[in-house]
């Protein structure tokens, strides 16, 4: 079956909160940058998640590091996040072919994010947003407009290039990350948010650099524009506000 994008008359009104959990080495865990060696550990990703869970989240972006950085996997870790959860569940890192898609999806996530695979592999992506439509999102990690692939450390193309492409195999969804800024509580990148929202009408859910309220106020400008959702990650952890504060300052 060949499935339809979401289009703009069916946005969400009010921006969706993913916290993440990113998991490397069976701990949740937050890079700089992305980069492999700048983690921070929190401990047990399946506490941080049902931590999240019990604040009132209603989705979790749950990333495999070490899939996204060919270091390994952690699908039995991933596996029990994504069964332990009554909340939507984003899988991200290390989707690149049949057997990790089949494993992603066995989960009973809600949708998976492909990243390098859109990049390195453009008919087997195809191929996957026809047969599963609203299930898949793309990762647009950038770096300028520079898309990067392989856990963040090789270029793969052109952002507008790409995301032109994408939106015409009917891509229903991407999750697009300013690499400068992940990390960094630097706040997120308006701009590039804006850029992408104008050059598709597929939704975006913006990831990378939120420190404050206030930065995710400035990303629900955006929702009527196309940003359906934000990715909250270090802020959390750091502390720099609640995701039950989070909430409440999206939810009007
Ligand atoms: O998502 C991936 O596949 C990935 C691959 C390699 C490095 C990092 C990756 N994801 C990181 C995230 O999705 C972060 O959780 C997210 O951008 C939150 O960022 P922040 O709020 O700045 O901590």
């Amino acid at each position: 079956m060949t499935h339809q994008p979401q289009t703009s008359s069916r946005r969400a009104a009010t921006l969706e909160l993913l916290p993440a959990v990113d998991v490397r080495d069976g701990q949740a865990v937050r890079l700089v940058h992305g980069e492999s060696g700048s983690e921070t550990s929190y401990g047990d990703p399946l506490e941080a998640a049902l931590g999240w869970q019990r604040s009132g989240a209603e989705w979790l972006h749950l990333v495999d590091l070490d899939a996204a950085f060919g270091t390994g996997d952690n699908r039995g870790w991933i596996a029990q996040v994504t069964a332990a959860m009554d909340v939507k569940v984003e899988l991200s890192g290390g989707i690149r072919d049949d057997a990790s898609l089949a494993a992603a999806l066995a989960t009973g996530c809600t949708r998976v994010n492909l990243g390098t695979a859109a990049l390195e592999s453009p008919e087997w992506v195809a191929r996957i947003i026809a047969e599963h439509g609203d299930r898949v999102a793309v990762g647009l990690d950038v770096r300028g407009t520079t898309l990067r692939g392989r856990g963040w450390t090789r270029e793969g193309g052109d952002l507008y290039e790409t995301l032109e492409r994408l939106d015409a195999e009917g891509c229903a969804r991407y999750v697009v990350t300013d690499i400068d800024k992940d990390g960094t509580l630097q706040g997120p990148n308006l701009e590039l948010l804006k850029n992408v929202c104008a050059a598709t009408d597929r939704p975006v859910v913006a990831s990378g650099g939120v420190s404050s309220l206030d930065d995710l106020r400035a990303i629900a400008t955006l929702v009527p524009e196309g940003v359906e959702g934000a990715i909250v990650g270090k802020a959390l952890y750091a502390r720099a506000f609640t995701l039950e504060e989070a909430l409440e300052a999206v939810s009007s």
